[in-house]
């Protein structure tokens, strides 16, 4: 993964070179304290670890045998982002479909319209409790039993050590992975959580955890030595002048699920304290022709993040005769999407609007690796910076308790707030 950070340096926010030198003393700091962490497998660092620590071959074992025309993975958050992002980068021999979503109408239609009797489920929940995945999974459930379809035959779970999903594997016998300790779930794509689906999809798990090593290797105390560190440390400076918004772009359609994995990380791990960046997701270069407008000439308080492969197949160009557009004529579209790209990120910059470009070599199982790897990395040294708690999430435990007191499953005094909201209602 490379990193440039030129454009984020003397823009409206204004950083400066001097800036980043005088920050990176705390970044070697923080540095220590990650290194710290991952030695003693403390909880969060550990993820980042994954490139020793994962074993590819338990994952192989779960998936042998199975050769599915649909994976449906069901669960939400950190347990469908990480795999949604591999298997839509570099997937294409499985249908994978998520259901990270309770939309009854739209479980509904993909359950009708998957053939169960090819379908694999992996069922993945840390905790075992996420009333979003269990409920999904007991609807995929009583559809296969309908289909005359043995559910146990074709059912794989991920899951902690204890917990009822674990209980349901033991009982039913089904095989089990486990979300390795220490590991969040928004920082598990390269564990059994995001890998089982990528498995079963045909991604060489090998060359994945291969490029995320590549990347852990080059975490150094400097952030002018580690491109990981030089995005995490960039991000967070840019916030504290401002940026309050990261807008994550990548110019490949096979990346788009990347933004919404980042979204997760960024946010949930970041939004601390009255602090954090707001992620939001565009994708190049269709989102040159909406978003850009509020990016260039908006307010001044966002960071644009461009992501590319640096190579990729490409397509001809047809000529033509047509006026106006000879140009266009024995061209392709990768030098168009490669002129696109540049051209956003130099009309960012003249407008004075900080940008950062990062670069994988290909989209293929190394560059993913790296990248998903590089971000967590990242992420954690802004964490470090912020001095926020990284790896924990209680807004979003609050409302979970709040819908599960709703529902009659346990008192939860968070389940007040809800008959206590202020209405202003116009008809
Ligand atoms: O894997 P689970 O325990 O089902 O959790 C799934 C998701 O649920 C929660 O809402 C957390 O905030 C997320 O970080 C997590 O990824």
């Amino acid at each position: 993964m490379n990193v440039d950070i030129g454009n984020a340096l003397g823009g409206d926010l204004g950083l400066e070179r001097g800036d980043l030198d005088t920050l990176d003393e705390r970044v070697a700091d923080a540095h220590e304290r990650i290194e710290r962490g991952r030695a003693r497998s403390e909880h969060g660092y550990a993820a980042l670890n994954l490139p020793d620590t994962c074993d590819p071959d338990a994952i192989r074992r779960a998936a042998d045998g199975f050769d599915p025309e649909h994976l449906l993975t069901v669960g939400i958050g950190g347990s469908a982002l990480g795999a949604a992002t591999l298997t839509g980068a570099l997937g294409a021999g499985v249908d994978c479909r998520y259901l990270d979503n309770v939309d009854p109408v739209w479980v509904r239609a993909i359950v009708d319209e998957v053939d169960l009797s090819s379908t694999v489920v992996n069922v993945v929940s840390r905790s075992g409790t996420t009333a979003e995945t269990l409920s999904n999974f007991l609807v995929v459930r009583e559809a296969m039993e309908a289909a005359g379809v043995d559910w146990t035959e074709r059912t794989v779970v991920t899951t902690g050590t204890e917990g009822n999903l674990r209980s349901m594997a033991a009982r039913h016998d089904l095989p089990a992975l486990d979300v390795p300790d220490g590991v969040p779930g928004r920082f598990s794509a390269l564990s059994t959580v995001g890998l089982f689906a990528a498995e079963v999809a045909g991604v060489d798990l090998d060359a994945v955890l291969a490029g995320a090593a590549d990347e852990a290797d080059r975490l150094a105390g400097s952030l002018f030595e580690s491109p990981a560190y030089a995005y995490g440390a960039t991000t967070y400076a840019l916030a504290e002048r401002g940026a309050a918004t990261n807008a994550v772009m990548p110019y490949a359609e096979s990346l788009e699920r990347f933004a919404e994995w980042f979204a997760q990380l960024w946010a949930e791990s970041l939004g601390k304290d009255g602090r954090g960046q707001t992620p939001a997701r565009a994708l190049g270069a269709t989102d040159q022709h909406s978003q850009l407008q509020l990016y260039r000439a908006g307010p001044a308080d966002k960071l644009v993040t461009l992501v590319r492969p640096r190579e990729s197949n490409d397509v001809g160009i047809p000529e033509t005769d047509l006026e106006g557009l000879s140009y266009l004529g024995g061209s392709s579209l990768g030098e168009l999407l490669d002129a696109e790209f540049r051209a956003t990120e130099a009309s960012l910059a003249a407008a004075g609007r900080e940008n950062v470009r990062i670069e994988i070599d290909r989209v293929d199982e190394r560059g993913l690796g790296e990248l998903l790897y590089g971000m967590e990395a990242a992420c954690v040294l802004y964490g470090e910076l912020a001095e926020v708690s990284t790896f924990t999430q209680p807004a979003v435990e609050w409302g979970k308790n709040a819908a599960r007191g709703l529902l009659g499953g346990g008192e939860f005094s968070e389940a007040d707030a809800v008959t206590e909201k202020r209405r202003l209602e116009v008809e």
